[in-house]
């Protein structure tokens, strides 16, 4: 089968102040080795020879994206995000072609490979409405309750983390945030929003290390991460 040629448009929400790290400024500028991790990222994105373009929302106030080298990329537009990271994905969308498709990932995510990006991509054949890589749960999950113990364990049988990036229709994507934002509707990934409207998104499994840099603890891991890739290449 001939992989189908698609214009694949990156979307980098970058535009949150990063409250739960706790940093003197938005985790996306904290540095890991001699990089910041919005630079990791997009160096991830950039670089990928499927992605034509690579769009990043910005926090209004933003003054520091301005002295990151991938800010003159030729590849790389900015826009101004939104209040929720899905304002920031749907004020993206505005400026990409309807007939593109359009990859979401998390500034906050620098340790994405493009062995993942590949498997995504490649994923569309089988999933057509889209995909997103995902990692199967490992533990034993359990719901807790407000005094602090545990309420009930949860299945974990088909129970995965949703990583980035997703993958999706620009216009499709586009519609069904903009009408599941309008219906207040909780939408806190790409997916969320295409299920709200009845698609059935397919379930890729990436690669664990793979996370979403959050809390002060998530910056050694992402450290060790980029390091062991970086030897491992
Ligand atoms: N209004 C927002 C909020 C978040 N994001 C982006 O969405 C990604 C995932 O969000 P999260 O990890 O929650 O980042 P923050 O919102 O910055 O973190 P916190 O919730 O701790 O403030 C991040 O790259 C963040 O910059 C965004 O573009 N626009
Ligand atoms: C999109 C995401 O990274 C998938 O796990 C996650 O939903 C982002 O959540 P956040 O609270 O905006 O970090």
């Amino acid at each position: 089968m001939t992989a189908a040629i698609r214009n694949i448009v990156a979307i980098v929400p970058a535009a949150g102040i990063g409250s739960r790290m706790g940093a003197a400024i938005p985790k996306q500028y904290l540095t890991i080795g001699k990089k910041t991790i919005l630079s990791h990222t997009l160096d991830r994105l950039l670089t990928h020879p499927a992605i034509s373009q690579v769009i990043v929302a910005l926090h209004p106030e933003d003054d520091l994206f301005t002295q990151l080298s991938q800010a003159a990329h030729p590849k790389l537009t900015q826009v101004i995000g939104g209040s929720e990271r899905a304002d920031s994905v749907l004020a993206a969308l505005q400026i990409v072609d309807n007939d593109a498709w359009a990859l979401v990932h998390d500034a906050a995510r620098p340790c994405v490979t493009h062995n993942d990006i590949d498997k995504l991509i490649c994923a569309l054949n089988e999933f057509p409405q889209g995909a997103i890589l995902a990692a199967p749960v490992r533990d034993t999950m359990k719901r807790g309750n407000a005094n602090g113990t545990i309420e009930q364990t949860v299945e974990r049988n088909q129970l995965w983390h949703a990583l980035t990036p997703q993958l999706f229709p620009a216009s499709a994507l586009k519609d069904n945030l903009k009408q599941a934002l309008q219906a207040k509707a909780t939408i806190t990934d790409e997916a969320s929003a295409m299920e709200w409207a009845g698609m059935c998104p397919g379930l890729v499994t990436g690669r664990v290390d793979n996370i979403k840099v959050t809390h002060p603890d998530d910056l050694e891991l992402a450290q060790l991460f980029l390091t062991q890739q970086t030897i491992l290449k």
